[in-house]
Parts: structure tokens; C-alpha cells; sequence
């Protein structure tokens, strides 16, 4: 029988939660011959402020910085990829590895092999006083990260460094089988998450979501969040927040 329809995806106001079943596959100029599933950008019409997309790279494919020099994130799922910057470092990335670009740092992306990254791209906020954010390199599962608010089951990791030239952070979130947010939380900033591995309830807003590895969920500016984890292994998500910046210049309709 046909699946009717039937999706764990739900649009609102404050909150998406976008799942595997309805991800369509696209093209963007910057990533030719690579396809792309654009899961949040200002044209939701939500207020989102960032842009988060999974790139599917064949072998040999390349990418480019993007036309309008934002920061861009990469984390990579799966796969190896060259990164070279211009006028500066070459690396090779494997799965867990990321890097952060600065804004305007151009550089390409070339599929060792058939790769898929998960990319979060913002204009950046340059903020007066304030040196502009390095490039920076990282292995996730290198990091040791740290117990969230004290709670040995539930580990944060930082992805990128915690000071006040950057204005987004990347993080990831390890919660034990059982171990959930301490409290439901509610903040200006906003959120763009994948989950990485495992299974949870995430509350948004008053509505209860299962979600699962490969989800994809965006958080609105104060929308009321709270996760728990249920399955039987430790649960992990990849999450951008921004940070570190008035919230006055943080204007509605995503200009500033
Ligand atoms: N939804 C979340 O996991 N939020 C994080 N705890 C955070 O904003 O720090």
C-alpha cells in the first residue's frame, strides 16, 4: 500500500522538523554535479537566518566557496574530501572531520570518493572591536567535549572556538539512553539541527516529535525545546546556534 501521503515532516511557526521521506534533491552553481537537499533557508518564509543543506559529492566533483562570501560550515558524513583554501592550508577530510570557512575565504572542495557533508552557510555579522574568526579545522570525535550542565550523560562538544569573533557556534549534543535536556529552554537564538546517530523525542512548541538519524530540525528564535532520549544506544546531534551578537540587530524577515 501507498505511504497516503503519510510524513513525519510538520511546518510551524516557531519550528520545522524535516524528515528523510520528503527530501528533495537539487542543484546549486556553487556544487556542480553534486546534489544538494536544502533543508533550511530564508525562503521558508519563518524567519530562519542560515542556511543548512546536505551535499551529495560523487568522486571527483568539486566545490566552490559561495558566490555571496558566507561563513560556510562543513561536516563531513561520510566520504573524504581535499579542501584547499586559497593562499593557505590543503587537508584532507574524512568522516567527523570539519572545517569552518570565514567569510569571503575562497576554497575548493573535491571528492577524494563519493562523499556527503552537511553544510551551514551565514552571512556573517562583523561586530565593532571585534577581529573577524580563522579558518578552523576539527575532528569531532577527537573532542572530548564536556558534561552539560553537569550531567555525565548528556556531553557537548564544541566545534568551533567559544570567543566572541565568531557569531554561530557548532556543536554536538551525546545524550545516554534515558538522559534528556535538563529543562525545556527557551532563547533568542535559533537552531538548525541533524541528528546524527540514535532516536529521541523532541518537544517544540507543545507538539511532541520521534525523530531519528538523518532528521533535520530548526528551531525558531525562542522557540520552547526540549529532547529526551529513548532508544537503547547513546543519541547525537550536530546543531548550529548563532551567538554573540545583539539580538536588536536581529531584525524579523531575516535583514539586519
Ligand atoms: N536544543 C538544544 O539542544 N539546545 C542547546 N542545549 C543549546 O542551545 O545550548
Amino acid at each position: 500500500m501507498k505511504h497516503l501521503g503519510s510524513t513525519r515532516s510538520a511546518l510551524r511557526e516557531a519550528h520545522a522538523v524535516i524528515t528523510p521521506e520528503t527530501f528533495v534533491r537539487t542543484g546549486l552553481a556553487e556544487w556542480p554535479g553534486s546534489a544538494v537537499i536544502l533543508h533550511i533557508a530564508p525562503v521558508m518564509g519563518l524567519g530562519a537566518r542560515f542556511v543548512q543543506f546536505t551535499a551529495e559529492m560523487p568522486a571527483q566533483a568539486q566545490a566552490r566557496e559561495s558566490a555571496h562570501g558566507y561563513q560556510r560550515f562543513v561536516f563531513v558524513l561520510s566520504g573524504e574530501v581535499d579542501v584547499q583554501v586559497e593562499g593557505g592550508e590543503a587537508r584532507t577530510l574524512r568522516e567527523s572531520d570539519h572545517v569552518f570557512f570565514p567569510a569571503g575565504a575562497a576554497h575548493t572542495l573535491t571528492a577524494r570518493e563519493a562523499a556527503r557533508l552537511a553544510v551551514f552557510e551565514k552571512p556573517y555579522e562583523a561586530a565593532p572591536g571585534v577581529d573577524a574568526p580563522p579558518v578552523c579545522w576539527g575532528n569531532e570525535r577527537e573532542n572530548p567535549g564536556a558534561p552539560f550542565e553537569g550531567d555525565e550523560g548528556l556531553i557537548a562538544r564544541k566545534l568551533l572556538p567559544d570567543d566572541l569573533r565568531f557569531d554561530f557556534m557548532m556543536s554536538t549534543m551525546s545524550f545516554a539512553p534515558g538522559a534528556t535536556l535538563p529543562y525545556p529552554e527557551i532563547h533568542y537564538m535559533e537552531h538548525g539541527l541533524l541528528m546524527l546517530e540514535g532516536e529521541g523525542l523532541y518537544k517544540l512548541q507543545e507538539a511532541y516529535y520521534p525523530v531519528q538519524n538523518g532528521d533535520v530540525i530548526w528551531m525558531g528564535a525562542h522557540c520552547p525545546q526540549w529532547y529526551g532520549a529513548l532508544g537503547k544506544v547513546w543519541s547525537k546531534y550536530l546543531l548550529f546556534k548563532d551567538m554573540n551578537r545583539h539580538p536588536l540587530t536581529v531584525l524579523p524577515g531575516g535583514t539586519r
